[in-house]
């Protein structure tokens, strides 16, 4: 039988992990499909860079030819970005051309209109790649729990925030020490905002939902916190308190609606995903009939990715013969059996929270913050009073009161009453600056 080819856009860190996999393993991959993959042409900005790799293939900058070879069998888009990653993989499916993409960005964004096309087209298009790197959460998604209704689902999702977070904790490094190493490493995006910010887990949690719980993708409903506001303070007083502080995505399904959200949470330290550390990703999903289930692996750097890209190479290769209509359908849900869900408005998430307040150190100020709980309803679980700070040098007839930290853990609430507490606590003219609100999860 034919060879079935593969043309690749991008040689960088996910696309040379592709190149290697399909190499090394292409015997073993044989032996499981019983077809021959060859990887047969790349797309990239820099000829010269790409055939130093030695890898044996045509090598092109132009990757408009790429996407309408009629040689090429399968279209894997690793370049990442919007443009002109969208319109070449509109022309692959144009053409007929089953697409496999990393490009979370990508998918979370314009994945409606793909799929809609790759429908159209009868052709797959597949992305295991795009959400926590070599964790095959999609498969696990779309057909080991196909049995359940997906109640929630909890999970650390961006490698580079978990490298930083962890390093932080148990180095003491400095976030822009461990952020540069993680871009070393190949784990961060190309705009590592998109890693520091939230936006990439956002992305992530975003296609997840979708194919948990039978939505369009509808990434502009997460919420979205980064860890670029954490402190070494944080840190250390969230693991006096017995936590850790770590960047989740939940995505939850309450009577109400849909809750969509990232940001950094405490977790107890001995809590499965509190003791998920460096690059690695882990995620908690819970079925109605199998209970949690979870999914732990590395969730970013070449190999790792490349694996989840060529299982969906190899998915595609056992579908090339199938009827369309007898496909696991793409987010695991029948196209018009979609339905968007009513998103709950931030107001109404839920959770327990760690607040650190500065207020000068004097008589009475603890008795009015709690008094603004307790006004509010909001019931309070842990206070950590720290050592005065001196701000300020002293004139020789000066005094100066010094700040305290104060930390507070509240029991869980809603999260409009938190802010309502917050926004008291800041006027008050003993406290000298912004709160710091995390949220805590005790999973
Ligand atoms: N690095 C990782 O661990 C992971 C990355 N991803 C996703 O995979 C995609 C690729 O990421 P990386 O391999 O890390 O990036 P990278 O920057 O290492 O590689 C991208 C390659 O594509 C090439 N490229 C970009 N635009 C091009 C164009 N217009 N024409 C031809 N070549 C072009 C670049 O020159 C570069 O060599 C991104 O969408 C990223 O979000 C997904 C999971 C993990
Ligand atoms: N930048 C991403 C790469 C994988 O998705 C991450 O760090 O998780
Ligand atoms: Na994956």
């Amino acid at each position: 039988m034919k060879p079935v080819t593969i043309g690749l856009l991008g040689l960088g860190t996910v696309g040379q992990g592709v190149a290697n996999i399909l190499t090394r393993n292409a015997a073993e991959i044989e032996r499981r499909t019983g077809r021959s993959i060859r990887l047969t042409r790349a797309a990239v900005r820099n000829k010269a860079k790409a055939e130093a790799l030695n890898l044996g293939i045509d090598i092109t900058t132009d990757a408009q030819s790429l996407v309408s070879d009629p040689d090429i069998d399968i279209v894997c888009e690793a370049m990442g970005g919007d443009d002109p990653a969208l319109s070449l993989l509109h022309s692959a499916i144009a053409n007929g051309k089953h697409v496999i993409t990393a490009n979370k960005a990508l998918i979370a964004v314009h994945g409606n209109e793909l799929f809609r096309a790759a429908s159209e087209k009868g052709v797959t298009i597949a992305f295991e790649s795009a959400v926590a790197g070599g964790i095959p959460i999609i498969k696990a998604l779309r057909e080991g729990l196909t049995a359940n209704r997906i109640e929630w689902l909890v999970g650390i999702i961006n490698g580079t925030g978990n490298f930083i977070l962890s390093e932080m904790a148990e180095k003491g490094r400095t976030f822009d020490d461990v952020l540069a190493e993680a871009q070393e490493l190949g784990y961060a995006e190309a705009d590592p905002t998109f890693d520091v910010e939230g936006i990439d887990a956002a992305h992530k949690l975003a296609i997840m939902a979708s194919v948990a719980f039978g939505m369009p993708l509808q990434f502009d409903a997460v919420y979205t916190e980064g860890i670029s506001q954490i402190t070494r303070e944080d840190v250390e007083f969230a693991e006096e308190l017995g936590y850790r502080i770590k960047h989740l995505g939940v995505a939850r399904r309450r009577k109400e609606g849909v809750e969509l959200r990232v940001h950094p949470t405490l977790i107890p330290e001995r809590r499965l995903l509190a003791n998920v550390n460096g690059v690695m990703n882990a995620i908690v999903v819970h079925g109605d009939a199998v209970g949690p289930t979870l999914y732990y692996g590395a969730g970013a750097g070449s190999e790792p990715t490349g694996s989840a890209m060529v299982a969906d190479i190899i998915d595609a290769v056992r579908c090339l013969d199938a009827d369309p209509a007898h496909r696991v359908p793409t987010l695991a849900f029948q196209p018009d059996a979609l339905t968007p869900h009513v998103m709950l408005d931030t107001a109404n998430y839920q959770s327990a929270y760690y607040l650190r307040l500065h207020a000068l150190d004097q008589p009475g100020v603890l008795a009015t913050v709690t008094d603004i709980f307790g006004k509010l309803g909001i019931s309070i679980e842990a206070i950590l009073q720290k050592e005065p700070e001196m701000v300020g040098e002293l004139s020789d007839d000066s005094i100066e009161v010094p700040n305290v930290p104060i930390i507070l853990l509240t029991r869980r609430v809603r999260e409009g009453l938190i802010e309502t507490a917050i926004e008291r606590i800041e006027a008050l003219s003993t406290i000298t600056q912004p709160v710091t609100r995390i949220r805590v999860e005790s999973l």
